[in-house]
């Protein structure tokens, strides 16, 4: 099933729970502004090229839209239209006064040069500033994107409308990024995946652990579980997969990454697996960390771990999402699960906007907070309306989203 039709299904179903005006309920599927515009650069060989960027800005009820950019080359007007839409459940899950949205360019980054990516970024910026800004629609990376991107657009950005630190969060800490932003989504991760575990009886501690993916999301979960004392035994990035039933040593492999510039798979102190694998070896926690649609009806019958926590945005298809409830597999969703970053870029924006900057501590601690009182709110909605986490978190998104649109008048 496609990324929208998934997201929309799992919209109605919480529009259903919540009993939604079938107006309110029209609105808040079709997205606010869709927008699509050419981009083209000089290659560093003088030759020109082009590619397609969008910003899907999904609803803006409750504040400004907010949502990362993505550079890949599966990026698609309906998947953007998707994790937009998931941005605005996942902000009002996390409370935090923002709507949805999101971007991307059709392009494989790791294809082009950095003058050429830097180019790509500031035509991109060219064509979309005036329809961003502070409180209007406020990105941050994604995929394929970080904070020298960041960091590109606001310098583009200022170039029109002044100096303008919080027109983008996940920037570098030397031009106003947040302190444990880098970090956030991962470290949300951990704290989702500790009171989830809590719950049953188990930690991170005495847990094993699998995880897809090994850039931002994965690299800092699977680094911070293992901190925690938890066993990664298996790990996969685009390059390959790898195993160790001892587990993984997950600082070492940082390193092989970073200092030697090295491929994942290269990894020469564990044996290699098929990527293919990855979804369906044995572990108590799988950790999806990159692409959507992974876990799909192909291979949901065959997964063996016990909890499912969404690093990446829509992961389970809700094909899979049926075969594996009836499992008894417990899923902690994207809405929830992976919403520490845009949680701490939510401090980076209000930090920005006083001029006064965080210590990491007070970062991580608000963090933790944030992410705590979420997993309450979902657990009571699951208790009330005898739901799974992923109906609890929309419910709670969409229920919210709905009443700031009634609210400012809007449902007419
Ligand atoms: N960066 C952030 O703060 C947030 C990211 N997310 C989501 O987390 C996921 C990952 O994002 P980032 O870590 O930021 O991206 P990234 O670009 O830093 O890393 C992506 C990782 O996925 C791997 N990958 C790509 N294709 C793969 C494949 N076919 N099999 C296995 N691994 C593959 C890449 O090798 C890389 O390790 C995405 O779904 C994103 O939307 C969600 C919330 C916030
Ligand atoms: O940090 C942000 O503003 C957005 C992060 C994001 O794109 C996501 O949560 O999927």
């Amino acid at each position: 099933m496609n990324a929208l039709a998934a997201t929309n299904r799992n919209f109605r179903q919480a529009a259903r729970i919540l009993g939604l005006d079938a107006k309110i309920e029209k609105s808040l599927l079709i997205p606010f502004r869709e927008i699509k515009v050419e981009c083209t650069i000089p290659k560093d060989d003088g030759t020109l090229a082009s590619y397609v960027g969008f910003r899907v800005q999904h609803d803006n009820a409750r504040g400004p839209m907010k949502g990362g950019i993505r550079y890949h080359p599966e990026v698609d007007p309906d998947e953007v239209n998707a994790l937009a839409q998931l941005m605005t459940w996942k902000t009002a899950v996390a409370d935090i006064p923002y709507g949805g949205a999101k971007g991307g360019i059709g392009c494989s980054p790791e294809d082009l040069s950095t003058s050429e990516l830097e180019r790509l970024t500031r035509v991109f910026t060219q064509k979309i500033h005036d329809l961003i800004g502070v409180n209007t629609d406020v990105p941050a990376p994604d995929m394929g994107t970080n904070s020298q991107t960041m960091a590109w657009i606001l310098d583009e950005y200022s170039k029109f409308h002044g100096y303008s630190p919080a027109v983008v969060t996940g920037k570098p800490v030397d031009l106003g990024g947040s302190l444990g932003r880098d970090s956030a989504t991962g470290r949300g991760v951990l704290f989702a995946t500790e009171a989830l575990l809590a719950e049953h009886g188990k930690s991170i501690k005495g847990s094993t652990f699998v995880i897809q993916g090994f850039g931002n999301v994965g690299s800092w979960a699977a680094r911070l579980i293992h901190e925690s004392g938890g066993k990664v035994i298996a790990l996969s990035d685009v390059t390959g997969a790898l195993k160790n039933p001892n587990g993984i040593d997950v600082p070492k492999l940082i390193r092989h990454k970073e200092i030697g510039n090295g491929k994942l798979a290269d990894f020469s102190d564990a044996d290699r697996m098929s990527p293919d694998e990855i979804l369906t070896h044995e572990c108590d926690v799988l950790i999806p960390c990159a692409l959507g649609g992974v876990l799909n009806r192909e291979n949901a019958g065959d997964v063996k771990a016990k909890f499912i926590i969404e690093g990446a945005n829509h992961p389970t298809d809700p094909e899979a999402d049926e075969i594996l409830s009836k499992k008894g597999v417990v899923i902690l969703p994207d809405i929830y699960a992976n919403s520490g970053g845009v949680m701490v870029s939510y401090f980076e924006w209000v930090q920005n906007i006083q001029g006064f900057m965080w210590d990491e501590e007070k970062v991580n601690s608000e963090l933790k907070r944030y992410m705590s009182k979420a997993f309450g709110n979902i657990k009571a909605l699951c208790g009330s309306h005898g739901c799974n986490p992923r109906m609890g978190a929309f419910v709670l998104g969409v229920n919210r989203v709905a009443r700031a649109t009634v609210l400012r008048g809007w449902e007419a």
